[in-house]
């Protein structure tokens, strides 16, 4: 069943077009394409940071904007939780400040502080600012951060970018472990087909700002290598 719908235009002042319709279930959807075809920008789009020129999205029974309608809910009325390649801290708190800073809006209780913190295994490191923290343990803070915000989409943009190999396996066991554990529907965005393979049941391919095809990972991608 269709639980993330989105049918958007959206032309940057520099030409670039999205114009995309697709629609995904409950449970992990890989957003996959070459650099520049407008993963990133479905993602903004979806979060609200832009406005499309026409379309429609909606999540579950609400909907975030239908520009017929006028129809524009804030980024802060979403419920979605994004998370960015480059995790986006606040640098100023620690990683518990962090942690409950996601708190503060969030819209469902499901996600307890401790349990998120024992299963990302954050516990040693909760006094800590984030420019004492590693790479992994940054992308784990922005992950848990996401988390506690209770969001009914989870958001995940180019998240092992930027880690070697070993730690991009490590971070992808965690997020298995979190989404197996919470069923939180998911957008990932990659370009790494064998993330895809991984992690995602469904592939939206973009390319050019358009969907060129959807399915499941081997009917997209083919079979894995
Ligand atoms: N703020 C902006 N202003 C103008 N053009 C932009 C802006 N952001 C992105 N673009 C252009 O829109 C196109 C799509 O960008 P987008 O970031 O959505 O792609 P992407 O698939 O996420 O790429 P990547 O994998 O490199 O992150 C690109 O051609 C990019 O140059």
């Amino acid at each position: 069943m269709d639980y993330l719908s989105f049918h958007c235009d959206y032309t940057y002042t520099t030409g670039f077009r999205l114009d995309a319709r697709f629609s995904a279930g409950a449970g992990v959807t890989a957003l996959f394409g070459a650099s520049g075809s407008g993963k990133s920008t479905v993602l903004a789009l979806i979060a609200g940071l832009l406005r499309p020129t026409h379309g429609v999205i909606s999540l579950g029974d609400r909907t975030l904007t239908e520009t017929s309608a006028r129809l524009h809910l804030p980024p802060e009325d979403r419920r979605v939780g994004l998370l960015f390649q480059n995790h986006c801290l606040l640098p100023h708190l620690t990683v518990r400040g962090n942690l409950e800073y996601g708190m503060k809006r969030r819209s469902s209780g499901r996600f307890r502080f401790d349990e998120i913190v024992g299963i990302l295994e954050l516990g040693d490191v909760l006094t800590r600012q984030p420019h004492e923290l590693s790479g992994g343990q940054k992308q784990r803070v922005a992950l848990g951060r996401a988390l506690l915000s209770g969001p009914e989409l989870l958001m995940l943009d180019e998240p092992f970018s930027g880690l070697d190999e070993p730690l991009q396996d490590r971070i992808l066991e965690y997020l298995r472990r979190v989404l197996s554990e919470y069923r939180v529907p998911t957008l990932l965005v990659t370009h790494t087909p064998a993330h895809v393979h991984q992690l995602a049941g469904h592939v939206i391919h973009l390319d050019a700002g358009r969907v060129i095809a959807t399915g499941s990972p081997a009917e997209v991608l083919g079979a894995r290598s």
